[in-house]
């Protein structure tokens, strides 16, 4: 992408109303827009950050043999009556009206009305296990929405449902979520520790909330330090394999980790004293299991290998999309902008002209940039006649992982400049092996 034909409405000031720094930087690098409280438009490199979460939720959902559908932002207040959960919803349910008088709301969650969809077809438990799950916005009218898109009132959830023909299964499916995300996260840059934590409206006895350590975390939680060295890392696993996913539960939930609604002083005192910590942490995702919870409440039931009725075990379980570009900024960055992780970077190289005009810099840029994107590394090309300061500026800024600065007296040696947006560091390289270097 050029700069000069792309849409990057950058900040030159730290906008007042920022209180913490992914809020900041995501307004001053032209990312989102604040259209009302807690609701923003998704500017275009902010939207392209988006986009690569969601595609990475969606490939390890997959992954997890979990089949992606959608559900509309816009239901009925009738299943919520069905469930009880009309009323107990309370103030966070924008509820509305249509033109017929009849009671609507924009989906918080969607548990009623992914239990319905299963209602109306699946009627035996040869049909299980199904897991089924869908990445869509989500409206909860939170009093006090703030801090950006870590708490917006509009934000974006990936939200999946099991349904399952005994408990068994259900924990078993619940383990395959806590898999998929440890790997989604580890792929996005960010350590999410597993927590025991309450199921407020959601429902349910069993579970965990993923949490990312940062001062600013708005969850207070309690853990081991032994919690911090685990990795999932690229190890394979069978995802049918039931006892290899509860391995992995118990390898990542073992040690104390809970959340300040869990929290149990006396287990947390049989931690050795060197390795309690507190710290905050920014809620990124929670799985559910929550049983026959909205099975009975509904009729969802499979007819049982005996022909009996039985209502199917469930759990739901989601991430919250949106708000990882806040999280993610938050544990990547300095003072002088956003350090995106290379999976997830809107543009994976800078490309910066210290003399744009001059016929020799302008050839070694398109050429730069010809390679770069034959290659599917995505360069934003800095063609815009500013000073060089403002250039490099913009590109620390926004935060792209690699800057190529292109300029007449590199080129008289043959070489462009290669620095690291993480490290700092830059080297001179003759432009073959630049692109070689941060390939
Ligand atoms: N106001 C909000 N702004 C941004 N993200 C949010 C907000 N509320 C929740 N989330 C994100 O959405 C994730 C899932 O939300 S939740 O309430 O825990 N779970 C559910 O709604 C379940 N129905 C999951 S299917 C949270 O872990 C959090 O990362």
């Amino acid at each position: 992408m050029r700069l000069s034909r792309y849409f990057l409405p950058v900040l030159k000031e730290n906008p007042s109303e920022a209180q913490i720094v992914s809020h900041r930087l995501m307004l001053r690098a032209g990312m989102i827009k604040q259209s009302a409280a807690g609701i923003y438009s998704w500017l275009p490199m902010g939207f392209k950050v988006l986009r690569k979460l969601e595609n990475i939720v969606h490939e390890e959902q997959a992954r997890a043999g979990h089949i992606a559908m959608q559900m509309p932002i816009l239901q009925s207040a009738d299943l919520w009556r069905e469930s009880g959960r009309y009323d107990d919803y309370g103030e966070e349910m924008l509820r509305m009206q249509d033109r017929h008088g009849r009671d609507m709301l924009f989906t918080p969650t969607a548990e009623e009305l992914i239990t319905d969809i299963f209602r109306s077809h699946v009627g035996s438990y040869k049909d299980l296990p199904l897991t089924m799950y869908q990445i869509q916005w989500k409206f909860r009218d939170e009093i006090r929405p703030r801090f950006g898109v870590m708490r917006g009132r509009e934000f974006y959830m990936k939200d999946g449902y099991n349904f399952d023909l005994t408990k068994e299964d259900a924990l078993h499916a619940y383990n395959r979520h806590l898999v998929s995300y440890l790997r989604t996260y580890e792929r996005m840059g960010l350590q999410a520790i597993p927590m025991r934590a309450d199921s407020g409206p959601i429902g349910g006895d069993d579970t965990h909330e993923f949490l990312v350590l940062a001062d600013t975390g708005e969850s207070e939680v309690f853990y081991d330090s032994a919690v911090t060295d685990l990795t999932f890392g690229d190890r394979e696993i069978d995802y049918d394999d039931v006892a290899q996913c509860q391995a992995v539960l118990e390898e990542f939930t073992s040690k104390y980790a809970r959340t300040d609604e869990t929290h149990d002083q006396a287990l947390f005192d049989a931690v050795p004293e060197d390795r309690r910590r507190t710290a905050r942490g920014i809620e990124v995702g929670q799985i559910f299991y929550f049983g026959t919870k909205y099975s009975e409440a509904m009729g969802a039931t499979v007819q049982g290998p005996d022909g009996k009725p039985v209502p199917v075990h469930m759990g739901s379980h989601g991430i919250g999309v949106s708000r990882l570009l806040g999280a993610i900024i938050e544990a990547s960055h300095d003072d002088k902008g956003i350090i995106w992780p290379e999976g997830v970077t809107p543009f994976h190289c800078g490309i910066v002209n210290l003399k744009q005009g001059d016929d020799e810099a302008d050839a070694a840029c398109s050429a730069l940039y010809k390679s770069l994107t034959a290659l599917g590394l995505e360069p934003l090309y800095d063609d815009r006649k500013e000073r060089a300061g403002g250039k490099f500026a913009t590109m620390d800024l926004i935060g792209l992982p690699w800057r190529i600065t292109v300029g007449p007296r590199g080129l008289k040696n043959g070489v462009v400049e290669v620095t690291c947006r993480r490290t700092g560091e830059s080297e001179e390289l003759p432009p073959e092996q630049a692109i070689e270097k941060i390939a």
